[in-house]
């Protein structure tokens, strides 16, 4: 038997998953790494974590699963979007990453946009977000001079642990698109926006399919891993690209939601022309001149971790909801917005944070667990209605990431959005979407849609409750005026940020 590695580069941890011809997963294991927050809206991390997390993450899969490092075929990346790697002439990193969930861009995201005006859109499809690329190269470019004229490269998170353990500089058209650098349409640089800028072509990596081999790993590296030096190396792609390709998101009709540390809801775009108007992002597939388009919720998985770590007292994730089955929907009255770091979708604010509003003396640590699970699902539900008004017709979604481990969190996913929710064997989705392009760039499968017939197969189905549903109709109502009417508050509470 031969298998292939998915390597999933999260925000929380790396996760690696070895997974043999048919798709099963035979091994898995994951290495966590820290945030770095040193000001209010800052998040960092450093490089070299994900490297060493990466390196020991291999290593313990081939050991446990006990498998010939030549039967090991391929390996390719899934990687956390848009954080800035910055390296120089020698290759290592100048500073720590910036990342996706890093606030601290909004004066960059205002000169990009009155710049670049209608051009931004025409070319990069996507509007100006803090957490993008381009805002932090030129927050880098504007705050750390001297730093930025050391820069030989930037690279993104992925590509960064795949140039360690392999030496080749390159990046993919899907995290490419996430930088607000690539003409998406055209698949290349945008000059325009880079000379606008000043940014010079050479700090670029070259741009690759998500399939294309890059290369075989450094001897050094697969001696650390206990892989073979011949292994070959995939390019990968970013993580909601393979999490669609680890979903089975591969046309037209198919829809995901991933709850990781932020949340997506994500379907299949066919046609590059499609226009947005930049309500949601439009982003290159991983698979070849294929699109798709997301919303994107900051702080969903993260808003549950924050409110465990702050309030569960050393519980586990399943201690922490235990229970909350029994409370009803709407959760008493007491309702969350899950703005911890900002948003993005549908309100691309920076500034705004999160509330608990109708706090009452009956309600308990389940009650609160609750209305933070219906706040994340709620914020969701906004990207999915946007996707539905564009015309997507979106009847299931595919349901993956940590938020797709809970039972009840998928009923009430089922009951908000008014869609059947389906699991599927692994929860791995971007990980299993990484294998899928080793497995595809290896030649396993003429194309990757038959890779996906092969390998992802439905576990679970939950299908709305029409009371439920109907219930969660009239708060969604509510919750959508819970932004409006807390934008001004937070804004006066701006200056005591620290
Ligand atoms: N047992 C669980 N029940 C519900 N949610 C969970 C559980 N385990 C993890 N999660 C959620 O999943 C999130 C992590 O998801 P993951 O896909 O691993 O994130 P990332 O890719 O960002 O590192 C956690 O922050 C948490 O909100
Ligand atoms: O910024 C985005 C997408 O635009 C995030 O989805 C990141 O890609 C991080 O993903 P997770 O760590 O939550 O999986």
């Amino acid at each position: 038997m031969k298998y292939v590695i998915g390597i999933d580069l999260g925000t929380s941890a790396v996760k690696a998953i070895l997974v043999n011809m048919k798709g099963t997963v035979i091994a898995e294991a994951a290495e966590a790494y820290p945030l770095i927050h040193e000001k209010a809206g800052y998040s960092e991390q450093k490089p070299e974590d994900w490297t060493d997390g990466t390196v020991a993450a291999i290593a313990r899969l081939v050991n446990e699963a006990g498998v010939a490092a030549a039967d090991i075929d391929g390996i390719s990346f899934s990687g956390q979007m848009h954080g800035l790697v910055l390296l120089g002439e020698d290759g290592a990193p100048l500073r720590h990453a910036i990342l996706w969930n890093d606030t601290r861009t909004t004066e960059q995201c205002r000169r990009i946009t009155e710049e670049l005006g209608p051009q931004l859109l025409r070319i990069a499809k996507n509007q100006a977000l803090e957490g993008f690329t381009l805002p932090k190269l030129l927050w880098v470019q504007q705050n750390e001079p001297d730093l930025f004229a050391r820069a030989a490269a930037f690279m993104l998170p992925k590509d960064y642990v795949r140039y360690r353990l392999t030496g080749h500089m390159a990046t993919d058209y899907s995290d490419a698109a996430g930088t607000l650098l690539l003409d998406v349409t055209e698949k290349q640089w945008s000059t325009a926006i880079a000379d606008a800028f000043g940014l010079p072509l050479s700090l670029f990596p070259p741009l690759l399919e998500s399939s294309d081999c890059v290369g075989t790993l450094l001897p050094e590296m697969a001696g650390k891993t206990g892989l073979s030096p011949q292994t070959k190396v995939y390019a990968g792609g970013a993580d909601n690209a393979c999490g669609a390709i680890g979903a089975g998101i591969l046309h037209p009709g198919t829809a995901m939601c991933s709850i990781g540390t932020s949340g997506v809801v994500l379907a299949y775009e066919e046609n590059r022309c499609a226009d947005y108007e930049g309500k949601v992002h439009f982003f290159n597939h991983g698979l070849t001149n294929a699109y798709y388009v997301m919303g994107v919720t900051l702080a969903a998985g993260y808003s549950l971790q924050w409110f465990k770590e702050t309030f569960g007292h050393g519980l586990s994730f399943d201690e922490l909801l235990n229970g909350i089955e029994d409370i009803p929907a709407g959760s008493g009255g007491l309702l969350f917005t899950p703005y911890l770091v900002g948003e993005r979708t549908p309100h691309a604010d920076a500034v705004i944070r999160g509330s608990f509003i109708g706090m009452d003396g009956s309600h308990t640590l389940q009650h609160f667990a609750r209305a933070v699970l219906e706040g994340i699902t709620f914020s969701l539900k906004e990207s999915l209605e946007i996707l539905r008004a564009s015309g997507k017709e979106i009847s299931a979604v595919i349901s993956i990431g940590g938020g797709a481990r809970n039972e009840t969190w998928l009923q009430m996913q089922a009951d908000i959005f008014g869609t059947e929710m389906v699991k599927l064997k692994s929860e791995q989705g971007p990980a299993m979407g990484a294998a899928m392009l080793a497995a595809y760039g290896a030649g396993w499968f003429p194309t990757l849609e038959v890779c996906a017939d092969a390998f992802l197969m439905a576990s679970e189905r939950w299908k709305p409750d029409p009371n439920r549903n109907e219930m969660y109709e009239q708060l969604f109502d509510v919750y959508r005026q819970v932004y409006a009417n807390t934008q001004s508050l937070n804004e006066g509470l701006l200056p005591f940020r620290r």
